[in-house]
């Protein structure tokens, strides 16, 4: 293996082990890549490949354009939703896919993830947003592509930067989580699906439970994050 790739490699291999052990994936699913900005280039845990036989050598090396670079391995089969969101989002350097259940449950719904605590407001402002699911054209497209871009969109939409805002929902599908490196998109996933949970459960208690105020909010995490702050700071 190229050990120019090797840094990345690591990352990644590194970013993947935490899956498992923070309960957020079984068996083979969901993915982590770690990218290189200056090289344009990113690692992803290689597709189908259980998490206790992966090492940082697997983690096949991609360009922002999808293409493999290195790795005798198939990349993860989300590698393009990855790739599109490394091409035009140049300040993370890390993506985290799961199939975690409670935000995978809120995915389903196609329901964005109302704040209703601090516990949410500490990571975000808004709405936790869920992209509406694939369109016809989209489906008959490249759906791991188009997903980039749905993402991407959905933010648009909403006026959100993906600086201020460093997790989403997959109408229909699961959530997709982002950060500077690898690990803050780890911790994002990880305090996503406790959020998913949580906002569950209050709807259960109270199905008329109130949103958290505005203001509350704003102060809150201005506290937490400093004023004029963002969360992907
Ligand atoms: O989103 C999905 C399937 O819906 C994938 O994340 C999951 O099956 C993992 O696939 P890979 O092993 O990364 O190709």
């Amino acid at each position: 293996m190229n050990n120019k790739y090797q840094h990345i490699q690591e990352a990644a291999y590194q970013a993947n082990m935490q899956l498992p052990k923070l309960g957020l994936v079984l068996f083979t699913f969901g993915n982590v890549s770690a990218s290189d900005n200056a090289l344009g280039v990113f690692a992803i845990k290689p597709s189908g490949v259980p998490y206790d036989e992966l090492s940082p050598a697997k983690m096949v090396i991609v360009d922002f354009e999808g293409k493999t670079v290195e790795g005798s391995l198939r990349p993860s089969s989300d590698t393009l939703t990855h790739a599109v969101l490394y091409k035009h989002w140049p300040h993370i350097g890390g993506i985290v896919h799961t199939h975690s259940t409670y935000a995978t449950a809120w995915a389903q719904s196609q329901r964005s993830i109302p704040n209703y605590g601090t516990t949410h407001a500490d990571h975000t402002t808004v709405d936790i947003p869920c992209a509406p699911p694939m369109s016809d054209a989209m489906i008959a497209g490249d759906y791991e592509y188009e997903t980039g871009f749905q993402i991407m969109n959905c933010l648009a939409e909403k006026g959100l930067s993906y600086q201020e805002v460093e997790m989403i929902l997959v109408g229909n599908h699961a959530p997709f989580t982002w950060g500077k490196t690898p690990d803050k998109a780890v911790y994002n996933s990880a305090v996503l699906e406790t959020v998913a949970q949580m906002a569950y459960l209050t709807e259960q208690i109270n199905k008329e439970a109130p949103r958290l105020k505005d203001a509350l909010i704003k102060k809150h995490f201005e506290r937490k994050h400093g004023p004029n702050s963002y969360y992907g700071q």
